[in-house]
């Protein structure tokens, strides 16, 4: 069976070399600077409009930075189709398709249809336990299924890194930790690597093995924060990841006002 078994299958590092970007002359994240070493959660967290989204744009390669690089080393994880692939809030499936519909759409894109195709489904569908769920469509699925099925599809390529945009911010505070269990669940048993976007910092302190922190706009580097707990340890309420919450929001509280008065300002 192809997958990630540990970090030493999943080998790519990515690095954020000084990454500098612009929109029409505007600077919008400045020198950012960050391992991300394979296998490991970077949350990454700020004020609104600190430029989260994008940089995710920019590892994903979706844009190019004014200045600096994005850098993976290292070999792609075997049968890795894509080397990086993006969950979204909004889910992005196509509502005429089934579960596995959305799914094998991925895979047609690099061929792969037929018994290698289906094994890879089953595969992403038994991770995400929807495999009693392949002929639904998506209208036919609650939003945090909706989002597994996301999840799935992502996994189905193999990517030797996930670039996650608040992908719990469209559903409610317990599909929310549903969906939270179910990640350090998939990452507990076939660690992936991933970049994680979230306002949320309840999501940063129990997702991420490590938390960046940006400045308001423009999104320069606070402060990287690791978290000190294993990721399948960490408990809703647990006074340590709370503390840790505190902390971060004593980071961010008096730029994310400023942010959010500029933003009533525009
Ligand atoms: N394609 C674009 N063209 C011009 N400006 C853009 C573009 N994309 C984003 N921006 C601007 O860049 C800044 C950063 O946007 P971005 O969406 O990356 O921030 P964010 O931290 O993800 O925001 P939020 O927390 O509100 O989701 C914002 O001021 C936004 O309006």
């Amino acid at each position: 069976m192809r997958g990630l078994s540990g970090p030493r299958d999943c080998p790519m590092d990515l690095t954020l070399d000084h990454i500098t970007h612009r929109y029409s002359g505007m600077p919008v994240l400045q020198d950012i600077d960050l391992q991300i070493p394979a296998g490991e959660i970077l949350c990454i967290v700020g004020p609104s409009g600190c430029g989260k989204s994008t940089l995710l744009r920019l590892i994903g390669g979706l844009e190019r930075p004014d200045e600096g690089a994005v850098r993976m080393a290292g070999a792609a994880p075997e049968g890795c189709l894509n080397p990086l692939t993006y969950v979204f809030q909004d889910f992005a499936l196509l509502p005429w398709r089934t579960v596995e519909g959305n799914i094998s759409l991925v895979l047609e894109d690099h061929g792969l249809g037929g018994r290698k195709g289906e094994e890879i489904i089953a595969d992403v569908l038994a991770r995400t336990r929807l495999s009693g769920f392949r002929k639904a469509l998506p209208r036919q699925l609650s939003g945090g299924m909706k989002q597994r099925v996301a999840i799935a599809r992502a996994l189905a390529v193999n990517p030797a890194v996930m670039l996650l945009d608040e992908p719990l911010s469209a559903l409610d505070a317990q599909t929310r930790e549903l969906l939270m269990d179910d990640l350090v669940g998939l990452w507990t048993r076939q660690p992936f690597t991933g970049v994680y976007v979230t306002h949320n910092l309840a999501e940063a302190v129990r997702l991420g093995h490590r938390i960046a922190v940006l400045s308001r706009r423009p999104g320069r580097l606070r402060e990287v924060i690791e978290v000190p707990r294993a990721l399948e340890d960490r408990r809703a309420g647990d006074p340590e990841l709370e503390a840790l919450q505190e902390r971060l929001w004593g980071l961010m509280r008096d730029e994310a006002m400023a942010a959010d008065q500029e933003l009533v300002d525009v």
